[in-house]
This record gives structure tokens, sequence and C-alpha cells, in this order.
């Protein structure tokens, strides 16, 4: 029984493990989970991930959710010595290490809540944006990206001069702001920035990932 990744080819988080299984080559199966239907909130999907929410991967016995935990996970058993975590060098692996934190406690943050106010709530929930609330969120994400833009004119990427899951982390709500938002400029304005994005996002495993998310309104 191979790999199956409980999810939604909309969903961004879903989209993240897709990357790395493309990345890697792997066969996998896409189990869909009908979020429109509550089917995240209840058994058996409950059981896989106790917070009620998408991605879940199964592989043999593992049951795993976080997608940024399945995707070291991928990346340890099927992608062993590959650059995407760089664990045999304890330096680059803390520097992937770190730029990995700061994709989760500085970038999803203010990313997620102007994907949410322009594209979620309008789509989902039949809310109104509140234009106010994105502006000062994407205001937020400017000051981290003005973090990136000076580390990205040293490295052609965020751990180094080397693709990891650092970058590809970045992948799915990068596309939904630039896709689903007013706010793409955020990335597009910065030049180094800009640049590592076009590098990211033009790698065919990136496309494939990122080719499902095609939520709009
Ligand atoms: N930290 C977790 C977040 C999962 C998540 O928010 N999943 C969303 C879909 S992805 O946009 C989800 O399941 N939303 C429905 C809900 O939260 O009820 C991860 O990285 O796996």
């Amino acid at each position: 029984m191979g790999i199956k990744v409980y999810g939604s080819p909309v969903s961004t988080c879903t989209a993240r493990v897709l990357a790395v299984i493309e990345e890697l080559g792997l066969e996998y199966e896409l189990v869909p989970v009908d979020l429109s239907t509550g089917e995240h909130k209840r058994p058996p999907h409950i059981e896989r991930n106790p917070f009620g929410q998408i991605p879940a991967l199964e592989d043999g016995d593992l049951v795993l959710f976080e997608s940024r935990v399945i995707t070291r996970y991928l990346v340890r058993k099927y992608g062993k010595g590959s650059d995407l975590l760089k664990e045999d060098t304890p330096v680059e692996a803390a520097t992937v290490d770190q730029w990995i934190e700061v994709e989760t406690q500085h970038f999803n943050g203010p990313i997620s809540a102007v994907v949410f106010q322009h594209l979620f709530l309008p789509l989902f929930f039949g809310g109104t944006t509140d234009e106010k609330a994105a502006a000062a969120e994407a205001e937020k994400l400017g000051k981290v990206l003005d973090v990136y833009e000076v580390k990205l004119s040293k490295t052609k990427y965020l751990a180094g001069d080397f693709y990891s899951l650092a970058d590809l982390h970045h992948l799915s709500y990068g596309h939904y702001l630039i896709a689903a938002t007013p706010h793409g400029s955020l990335i597009h304005s910065r030049p180094h920035v800009k640049a590592w994005w076009d590098r990211i996002t033009s790698r065919p495993a990136s496309k494939k990932a990122t080719a499902g998310l095609v939520l709009a309104i």
C-alpha cells in the first residue's frame, strides 16, 4: 500500500505536500476530503487529524498531519541526502530549519490572512472582504518580504544557493496571493524576491503541485 494524501488539490496545505511528492517523484494517491460537507471534521478523517484539517498522510502504518511535518518526513524517508533538508551537514540543516521556521512564524500568518480575506471568506463563507484588515496584513507581509529581499540579494534561495523545503513551503500561499488577491505586487515589486519566486515556481514539481490551486472568486 503506497502513500495516500488525504486532502484537496485546491488546498494550500495539501499542495505543499504534493510539491515534495513531485520533487521526489513518488507514487501516491490523493484521497479527496470534502470540506464543503464537513467530512474533515468527522470520522474517519478526524482520527487522521484530531484538529479536523487537511492534509493528512498515510504511509503504511504511519498516519501524519501538519503539512510541514509531512514534507520533512517524506524527504527523510524517500529523499535521503537531498538538498531539500541538507541533514548531512548540521550548519546547512540549521539554516534550512531557520527559514522553514521563518515561513511558519512570520510569512504564513499575514499571507494566509490576506488570502482568507480576498478568497476564502467570500468564496466559502459568503463574507465580504475587509479591505482595511487585508491591507494591514499586506503591510505586515511587506515587512517580512523586505527581510527576504535582503537575504535573497545574497543567496539564490532562502537557506543558501540550493533549493530546499524552506523555499518550497512558500509555493502554495504565494500562488494564491498572486492569483487571487490584489497584493501580488508584494512579491513582484521586490527584485530579488521576484527572481526567487520565478526560480522556484518554474520548477516542474512546483507547476504540477500548484496546478490544482484554481480557486477564484
Ligand atoms: N498547519 C496545518 C494547517 C492545515 C489547514 O489549515 N488546512 C486547511 C486547508 S489548507 O488551506 C483546512 O483544513 N481548513 C478547514 C478547517 O480548518 O476547518 C498544516 O499545515 O497542515
